[in-house]
């Protein structure tokens, strides 16, 4: 794989700039790659690249059932290479391997799940109120899309969004994080492979100050879909505004875990650790925020802590490992400070608040698994993402009282809810201001549900039909077979 070009145009191509950027380990701070940095005028070309193939109409004039092949055809491509892949985005993002796989595994899934839904909607008849006339819904690709994905999760977040543009019929041009573009490199040669004509898909790397505003600004892009931080969100927005883009954001959480002393104590206490550690928390709808009845706070505290203290940190490459480093130097100073502001509000460190003391982990960006209790609604450090392995707990005495803290934020994506009273369970998920809300489980998606945040959250869905209607305009065609004169005027 070569990671010196970006793909425009159907041509692996160097940044115009002649630049290169230095990919970082974030377990050891080794570079592991030099990728192109492009910036405005990469960004303008691989858009008038989109364009220029929409316009000419005849990808969007293919079938949706042969544009469905190709997808599935990519499915294939992920699924021979899984563990290349897998292994890309574990030295890319520090996560164990074992995660990435499971990641490689989502992410065939949902090319598979988009290629079945390809064929599957041909529009609607409507029931026309006038005498010989034809109403009919068609559905027609949006145009140029826009895509700008984070490094969380780099490939799982960019197949959320090229395989339902591909099936719809656009045209597209990506833009990865910076810090994380190998798999979707690599993902772009095997779009390639699969036979995707040239110019329908594109892929311009660099930083988000250059290349992403330009995507979110030229006018000569119809839709903008960003996976990103809540600030950069608000930004897009703005710039998107140039020409009334569509807008589709999924942006950042802070997601209470609701559990009711009534819950089965031991899966409650496993799962919260799930909700949290993977990826070193550094997960949109990680259930960070514990709101636990008062009744079983310490002895749930308790076990939380002896729980947490045995979490094995590492390389992501060694099987006895639980839990990675973090992305970079950068985001471990923001953790640390969140959590260092956290304690002055008052927040008590019951485990972690530190970076690690082994001498095999100094080289990476390791900060321990961190519970902090005595925390209340207010604090900066619950109302805040951390996007680290840190969970705040706060308390509460009755379910209505669960259920106003769980909604005191100006986030909706995810939330969860611990209880064997089935009752009780739906009246607070039916209160719940959440994109998900899960019953006994967390941070569970799949391709068939859609996802997306209520609130600050977001705006619009990802997977599902909704995700695949993002990336399509709803057309009315009314069709008037006998025309007369009206002999109004
Ligand atoms: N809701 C979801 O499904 C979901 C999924 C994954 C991550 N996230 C959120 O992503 C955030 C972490 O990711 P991040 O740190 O990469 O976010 P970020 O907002 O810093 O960057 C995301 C992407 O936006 C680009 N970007 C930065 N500035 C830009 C600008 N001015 N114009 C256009 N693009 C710009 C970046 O280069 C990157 O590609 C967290 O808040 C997390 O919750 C949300
Ligand atoms: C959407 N998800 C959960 C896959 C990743 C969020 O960061």
């Amino acid at each position: 794989m070569d990671t010196s070009k970006q793909y425009i145009n159907g041509e692996w191509v160097l940044a115009l700039s002649g630049e290169t950027r230095e990919i970082i380990n974030p377990f050891n701070q080794e570079v592991i790659a030099l990728v192109a940095e492009g910036n405005e005028e990469d960004a303008k070309m691989a858009v008038a690249a989109a364009r220029n193939v929409f316009d000419q109409g005849d990808w969007s004039a293919t079938s949706a059932t042969e544009r469905g092949n190709i997808v599935r055809d990519i499915a294939a491509l992920i699924e021979r290479d899984k563990e290349e892949l897998a292994e890309l985005e574990s030295l890319d993002t520090g996560k164990t391997v074992e995660e990435s796989r499971g990641d490689m595994d989502d992410i065939a899934g949902v090319f598979r799940y988009y290629a079945e839904s390809a064929d599957k909607d041909g529009g609607e008849i409507i029931d026309s109120p006038v005498p010989h006339t034809i109403s009919k819904v068609v559905k027609e690709p949006v145009g140029v899309c826009g895509q700008i994905t984070p490094w969380n999760y780099p490939l799982l977040q960019a197949s959320w969004k090229l395989a339902p543009a591909l099936v719809a019929g656009n045209t597209l041009i990506m833009k990865p994080s910076e810090i994380t573009p190998l798999t979707t490199i690599k993902v772009f040669e095997l779009m390639e492979e699969a036979g995707v004509p040239k110019g329908v898909v594109n892929l311009v790397l660099g930083a988000g100050a250059t290349v992403g505003e330009e995507l979110a600004i030229n006018e000569d892009v119809d839709l903008i879909s960003f996976t990103g931080g809540i600030e950069t969100g608000k930004r897009i927005m703005r710039s998107a505004s140039s020409n009334v883009k569509k807008l589709a954001l999924e942006l950042g959480g802070k997601n209470p875990n609701v559990i009711f002393a009534d819950a089965n104590f031991e899966t409650a206490v496993d799962q919260a650790l799930n909700a949290v550690f993977f990826h070193a928390g550094q997960i949109c709808s990680a259930g960070t925020r514990i709101i636990v009845e008062e009744s079983i706070h310490d002895a749930f505290v308790e076990e939380l802590v002896e729980r947490v203290r045995k979490i094995r940190l590492g390389s992501g490459f060694d099987k006895n490992t639980q839990m990675g480093p973090l992305i970079s130097k950068i985001h471990l100073e923001k953790v640390m400070a969140y959590v260092n502001n956290g304690v002055k509000e008052g927040a008590k460190v019951a485990v972690g608040g530190t970076r690690p003391d082994e001498p095999a982990l100094q080289n990476g960006f390791f900060y321990l698994p961190t519970v902090l209790t005595g925390c209340t609604t207010e604090m900066n450090v619950v109302q805040h993402e951390g996007f680290g392995p840190v969970i705040t707990i706060e308390t509460f005495r009755n379910e209505e009282e669960a259920i106003r803290l769980a909604n005191d934020s100006i986030y909706g994506l995810a939330g969860g809810v611990w209880t064997k009273d089935i009752a009780k369970a739906e009246r607070c998920v039916a209160n719940m201001r959440m994109g998900t809300v899960w019953i006994n489980d967390f941070n569970v998606y799949f391709p068939h549900a859609p996802w997306g945040g209520f609130k600050q959250s977001g705006i619009g869905r990802e997977l599902g039909k909704l995700g695949l209607e993002e990336y399509q305009e709803t057309k009315h065609v009314y069709h008037n077979i006998n025309p007369e004169p009206i002999n109004w005027f």
